[in-house]
């Protein structure tokens, strides 16, 4: 049986879809999964495959992308008849910020592309213009994927987005927390055993052997180092093996030995027929002869755009050579800082780099000739058939166009729910101390409660004391979560952008936050609202009489019943305060 299909093959036939192509590689898969193991075996050793990686080629043009200040936030902080300064000449007198200027660019699989500048410059802006994860209406300009337009849904399955601060579960294990994102991304149909397959392949691809049975940690808990941190969190976005890798500076905060050994990951999942692209603030000298492609921008403009070999060319040619011994891209990005501080700003390297890049422009398209040979379609099967984009071969509607009919989401919401929760609870388990500080807090909450609304009678002020209560538990419970709320509004908002893994693993902090404080406040919560209904219920013929009269004169209730509640009736009309509240028919209605 044939597993990859020829791209001549299928070009002479009539063009499959994505959909076709996607059910024909997971038909051979199947076919095949009796005769040898699950690809994702060999992820973590690409060299060991006889055929080349599908090619993939990245191209993005004239990404343009601002925002609309607003000047009532502004007030405060400039004085409106002021001209912008250097700094802020990107900011037009409208009002618009332009964040990315005319931004171009290319990469391919097997390599490392890196966004490079000062603080401020829109390095994770163009990430994030590049991850989709900006509105498209304020994004101008072309994605294209092997020269197919990247729609949106396309990008979510075959992309992943790891964001720049860890959100891990401290008592959870390297290997438990791989395990725990395998379940969630990976799809329901592929067995237990070949997900723990995938998650030893990826433990080796990100060298985290050594520490797979260390928990995670925080202040209170030793775990692993920081490195290794950054690279399980790395690991939970790539479980699926996607084709396009984002990074948002993955090696902010970590020392030199750390940050070298994270770019290596990185080298070693672009080698496995990824695209990597990520920010980085200043690159050491060993980390610079990992990059492939770079580019620097400056107040949202491309400066430099091309290989780290070219750099001292393109400086030199600029009229300021690079010391020998000199650390490139710190030189460089110096150089950037000092001209951005000069009244021309860095006008002068935009305008150079732009005749250099046309000069240098043959290049570019030899690389384009000589590059992919494949159509996205057959480059995105060719890539699964390999192993890649585990959850990608997911369901699908096979007659669909290419975009439509990729699964979006690996498990239905009720897997991913039971996931989540599972993990939390797992994670909460092993943190007795925390837990019992927030049951505690729960119980003194309750008893303070209690004292108030202690001895409540079933007088209708009692009634509406028992729902002043419950909208007071209410709130206290909407209050005990409101801290995780802000970040549970922005992934909901972002949800709708990029991967839904990152999406639930932020919102499964507010169901960690949650599942100790809720249900013990919705208890009580629930107590007393079926209380306060019943008392409520038992009002009623009282606050309807008129109905109620009519009801019972309609024969609705036996005569035990009759009798007793026009007893009540009565007595209530003779002194009770609800005379007060509520009209009630005149005493001749009642019939005695
Ligand atoms: N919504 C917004 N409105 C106005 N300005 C914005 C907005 N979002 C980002 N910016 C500005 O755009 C610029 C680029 O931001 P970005 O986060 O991309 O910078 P960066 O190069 O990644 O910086 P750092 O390295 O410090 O993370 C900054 O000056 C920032 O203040």
């Amino acid at each position: 049986m044939e597993l990859v299909p020829s791209p001549l093959k299928t070009r002479t036939h009539h063009s499959p879809t994505l959909g076709e192509l996607l059910k024909r590689v997971e038909d051979a898969q199947n076919d095949n999964n009796n005769a040898q193991p699950h690809h994702v075996l060999h992820l973590s050793s690409p060299s060991s495959s006889n055929t080349l990686p599908p090619p993939f080629f990245l191209s993005f043009t004239n990404l343009t992308y601002s925002v609309k200040l607003n000047r009532k936030l502004n007030c405060f902080s400039s004085n409106q008849n002021s001209l912008p300064t250097d700094q802020e000449t990107e900011t037009k007198p409208n009002g618009i910020k332009i964040l990315l200027n005319n931004i171009s660019g290319e990469a391919r699989d097997g390599e490392i592309m890196a966004v490079l500048g000062a603080s401020g410059s829109g390095k994770s802006t163009l990430i994030d213009a590049l991850a989709d994860r900006i509105s498209k209406d304020s994004l101008k300009g072309t994605k294209t994927l092997n020269g197919d337009v990247l729609e949106s849904s396309l990008q979510k399955v075959i992309s992943a987005y790891v964001m720049q601060d860890d959100l891990l579960f401290p008592m959870l294990t390297v290997e438990e927390t791989l395990m725990f994102s395998a379940e969630f991304r990976l799809p329901r149909s592929l067995s237990k055993s070949k997900k723990k397959a995938r998650v030893q392949a990826l433990i080796d691809q990100l060298g985290l052997r050594n520490a797979a049975s260390t928990v995670i940690g925080d202040e209170g808990h030793r775990g692993v180092s920081g490195g290794e941190r950054r690279r399980v969190s790395i690991g939970t976005d790539i479980i699926h093996d996607p084709i396009i890798l984002f990074l948002d500076e993955p090696t902010s905060g970590l020392d030199s030995t750390s940050a070298y050994m994270v770019v290596k990951v990185l080298q070693r999942i672009a080698q496995s027929g990824s695209i990597v692209m990520m920010s980085v603030h200043q690159p050491s000298y060993r980390i610079l002869g990992l990059l492939d492609r770079l580019i620097f921008l400056s107040h949202g403009q491309t400066v430099y755009s091309g290989s780290p070999a070219s750099l001292p060319n393109f400086f030199s040619e600029f009229g300021h050579p690079i010391p020998e011994n000199e650390n490139r891209t710190e030189f460089a990005l110096d150089l950037i800082r000092e001209l951005e501080e000069t009244p021309g700003g860095t006008k002068g390297l935009v305008e150079f780099n732009k005749t250099w890049q046309l000069k240098n422009q043959p290049l570019t398209v030899n690389v384009v000739n000589n590059g992919p040979k494949l159509s996205l379609k057959d480059a995105i099967s060719a890539s699964i058939s390999r192993g890649k984009l585990v959850s990608g071969t997911n369901g699908g509607n096979v007659n669909g166009n290419s975009t439509a009919s990729v699964a979006t989401f690996a498990n239905p919401f009720w897997i991913e729910m039971a996931v989540i929760g599972k993990r939390s609870l797992t994670n909460s388990r092993r943190m007795p101390e925390l837990f019992g500080i927030r049951l505690g807090a729960v119980l003194v909450t309750g008893g303070i409660l209690a004292t108030i609304f202690y001895h409540l009678d079933d007088s209708p002020k009692g009634v509406q004391e028992r729902l002043g209560f419950f909208a007071f538990a209410m709130s206290t419970t909407f209050y005990t979560c409101a801290e995780a709320i802000p970040v549970f509004l922005q992934e909901r908002y972002i949800f709708m952008r990029e991967t839904a893994y990152n999406a639930y693993r932020r919102s499964s902090y507010v169901l960690a936050h949650s599942i100790i404080s809720l249900p013990a406040l919705v208890f009580l919560s629930f107590t007393f609202a079926v209380t306060t209904f019943w008392e409520f219920l038992r009002d009623v013929p009282l606050r309807y009489s008129l109905p109620c009269d009519a009801w019972l004169h309609r024969g609705g209730c036996d005569n035990g019943l009759l009798s007793s509640l026009q007893r009540i009736l009565h007595q209530q009309r003779q002194n009770s305060t609800l005379l007060d509240m509520v009209p009630l028919p005149l005493t001749s209605e009642v019939p005695f």
